[in-house]
């Protein structure tokens, strides 16, 4: 990747930015573009250029019309690209013949090669890295052809090869491939194995009957600082808070794994906060097993709370990018309040609400209560107000309940302790026997 090698040349790749404009997208091209380049510029990618054509199919062997993969070899010279990546997603031929039509010394990659790409530099855990060095390696496998092949003779063995690295080896394509499926089921296997000892078992396994909170959203809206300002606040042990705070940075995709916290309110009410990873549109998402922990909580959440950067002008289609996303995730039923975020960029006033809406700023102290009302609104909406009789021989059960619990009234009479609380129904079954009628 970009930053592997480049990082100690401390010269970044250019490239040259290709889309290509149809029904389909061309209402939102203008931004798809503009994503496009955000996510070169992750990755550390000089763009010197974008080429676009209109054409309602891609040609099936070299994606763009031939007077365009002329135009495009032109620029790639002109310019000096070495790299050229296509918003698209692109088959083993068309990489072929683009490579071979342009020049011997220029690669060609999709957007889901740079997604991938971007990914494997951030990666920062054991398991985030093998998950992201397991989604290359089934994504290169469909496009293996002569020149990565060429790559991967001489990287096979090694940390995994990036589309910007460049070897010239002897093309050996079937024994490759064969390397490929080899690593391919050896990380599974590490994986396995790291997965089945680690805590994100622990906190699938997690049957507290707490209720969950999905933090979730387009990439750089502030998830993560939310979270933090949140855990800060109300984390069960207060002191550690720091430990339990998440990477928050001005960055696409600064998280990549999905992180849950417990959160206890000052009324008592608990429930799991679980911070995840930036949506983006055209997501790899059925590639990269982080995501599908991401999406299995928010899918999982009895509450999904949608943070948008309300200063980028294209918040709006941020927020259709999320829906989307949790449509084909099947999320789409679980209740939804959106923050409009970062409202102190946008130089809105704040914290104002409307509806299920809340325009705030994680910088704000009065937004971060504005946000627990809400919370408090939305998530408990489902407690009742009930009347329980706990004997006096059954102390353990009253002092779990006070410490749980906000008791809204208390007395004692001659069979035991007369307490006024609000509970879920579950809870409600699980005391039912000292409801008092
Ligand atoms: N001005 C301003 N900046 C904010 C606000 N909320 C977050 N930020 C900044 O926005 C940047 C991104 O924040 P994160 O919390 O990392 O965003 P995220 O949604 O977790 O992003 P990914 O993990 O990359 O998907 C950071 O530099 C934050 O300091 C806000 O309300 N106002
Ligand atoms: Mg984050």
């Amino acid at each position: 990747m970009a930053a592997q090698l480049f990082d100690t040349k401390k010269t970044k790749e250019r490239v040259i930015l290709t889309a290509i404009e149809n029904q389909k997208n061309s209402q939102n091209f203008d931004y798809a573009i503009e994503e496009f380049k955000n996510l070169a510029v992750a990755d550390n990618l000089e763009v010197v250029d974008v080429l676009t054509q209109k054409y309602d199919r891609p040609n099936a062997a070299t994606y763009f019309g031939k007077g365009k993969v002329e135009e495009l070899k032109e620029l790639v010279n002109a310019k000096e690209a070495r790299l050229v990546i296509s918003n698209d997603d692109l088959t083993a031929t068309q990489i072929r013949n683009l490579e071979k039509m342009i020049a011997s010394d220029v690669r060609v990659v999709d957007r889901t090669g740079l997604i991938l790409d971007i990914f494997a530099a951030r990666a920062k855990t054991k398991i985030a890295k093998l998950q992201v060095r397991l989604a290359q390696k089934q994504y290169q496998l469909p496009r293996l052809h002569t020149s990565l092949a060429n790559e991967l003779d001489q990287q096979a063995g090694a940390g995994g090869a990036s589309f910007t690295s460049r070897g010239s080896g002897e093309t050996k394509l079937e024994l490759n491939r064969r390397t490929i499926e080899e690593q391919i089921s050896q990380i599974k296997t590490e994986l396995k194995s790291l997965l089945s000892s680690s805590t994100v078992q622990r906190k699938r396994r997690d049957n507290s009957g707490l209720k969950r909170v999905a933090l979730v959203g387009y990439t750089n809206a502030g998830k993560s600082t939310w979270m933090n300002r949140i855990v800060e606040r109300y984390s069960q042990i207060g002191n550690d808070s720091e430990e339990k705070k998440v990477f928050e940075k001005d960055m696409l995709f600064a998280t990549l794994d999905s992180t849950v916290r417990s959160i206890r309110l000052p009324n008592k009410r608990q429930f799991l906060l679980s911070d995840t990873v930036g949506f983006i549109s055209n997501l790899p998402h059925n590639l990269v097993a982080s995501f599908q922990s991401t999406l299995e909580e928010a899918s999982n959440s009895d509450l999904l709370v949608q943070i948008v950067d309300v200063s980028d002008p294209h918040y709006r289609d941020m927020l259709t990018t999320t829906s989307k996303t949790l449509r084909q995730i099947g999320a789409e039923q679980i209740p939804m309040v959106t923050i409009f975020n970062k409202a102190d960029k946008a130089k809105l006033s704040y914290p104002e609400r409307s509806g299920e809406d809340l325009i705030a700023s994680a910088l704000d102290k009065k937004s971060l209560e504005a946000f627990i009302d809400l919370l408090n609104k939305k998530l408990f909406a489902d407690l009742k107000k009930v009347e329980l009789l706990i004997p006096f021989d059954q102390g353990s059960v009253l002092s779990e309940l006070i410490e749980n619990n906000q008791v809204l009234h208390q007395e004692y009479n001659d069979k035991g302790t007369k307490i006024v609380l609000e509970l879920s129904e579950a809870k409600i079954k699980q005391y039912q026997r000292f409801v008092n009628i």
